[in-house]
């Protein structure tokens, strides 16, 4: 619950997985708040107009400053937005080079509404409003990354239009839980892995029992052939993954999906899609 603290805790986490050689870091969703509805409009920051002053929003020159001073890319996790023009909040990605500037920001696309009895009732739709774009990041050193944000990860399309527009690697900080972390969150990352033969990481808060929202953890990178390379367990951690070149061509010459399409029995969703690059 305490924004002070977890930016502290998040600055010593980027430098120590710096210090072991990352050159691109990624935090958890919803990193500098609790996560749940109400707390959303407690802990909003303003991003808008950018760049934001220091008092609108700490998170953003934390994380701005802390890019620069690990010398990586940042993909700072989540946090609550408030946009003040429109009168909401949204769950949003802010991307940051190793200079420090925003490369790119992204709303979560799909709100976690769901419903499961005496298990999981939660409905972010009762207090914030959905992005409406995909998120392309291009890292002049290595290529193209999609950020979104945990629930949009179920929706195949939008995973699948980023990589087929040129994506490496397609990045989720995301805080599944109890019920549907157990069931889904491996499943899904290996089946947008498997689905278009890239990697797929997944960043998630470690679980505190103490909290309202039990988040599932499990923090984890997954291989273009939808091998778990590594994987976290529930409590905090940094996970240090090299991603190989060359292993997205070999994986995709073995098993040749992408000349094997039969866009005459099905659109090609690629074509479509509302996206800034
Ligand atoms: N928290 C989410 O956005 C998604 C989630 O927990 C799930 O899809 O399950």
């Amino acid at each position: 619950a305490d924004k002070t603290h977890n930016l502290s805790n998040a600055r010593s986490k980027v430098l120590e997985a710096a210090k072991q050689g990352a050159k691109l870091v990624v935090l958890p969703e919803c990193f500098n708040s609790p996560y749940g509805t109400k707390y959303f409009d407690k802990y909003a920051e303003t991003l808008l107009p950018s760049p934001p002053t220091e008092s609108q929003s700490p998170t953003f020159h934390a994380l701005s400053k802390l890019a620069k001073e690990a010398n990586v890319y940042l993909v700072g996790g989540s946090i609550p937005e408030r946009d003040d023009t429109k009168k909401e909040l949204y769950n949003t990605s802010l991307t940051f080079s190793p200079s420090g500037d925003l490369l790119a920001t992204h709303r979560k696309v799909h709100l976690f509404d769901i419903d499961i009895p005496g298990k999981i009732k939660f409905k972010e739709s009762d207090v914030l409003s959905p992005g409406n774009k995909i998120t392309l990041i291009d890292l002049p050193e290595y290529g193209k990354i999609a950020v979104a944000i945990c629930y949009d990860i179920r929706f195949p399309e939008l995973a699948t239009i980023a990589a087929r527009r040129g994506a490496f690697l397609l990045l989720y900080p995301g805080a599944f839980n109890l019920t549907t972390g157990a069931l889904h969150w491996e499943l899904l990352a290996r089946a947008r892995a498997t689905d278009n033969q890239v990697y797929v990481g997944l960043c998630s808060p470690a679980r505190d029992m103490q909290a309202e929202y039990n988040a599932w953890g499990h923090s984890m990178v997954v291989d273009p052939n939808a091998e778990v390379l590594q994987q976290l367990d529930e409590k905090e951690g940094v996970l240090v993954e090299e991603l190989k070149a060359g292993k997205i061509e070999e994986c995709r010459k073995g098993i040749p999906l992408y000349t094997q399409r039969r866009f005459d029995v099905y659109p090609d969703v690629s074509e479509g899609g509302k996206f800034e690059e």
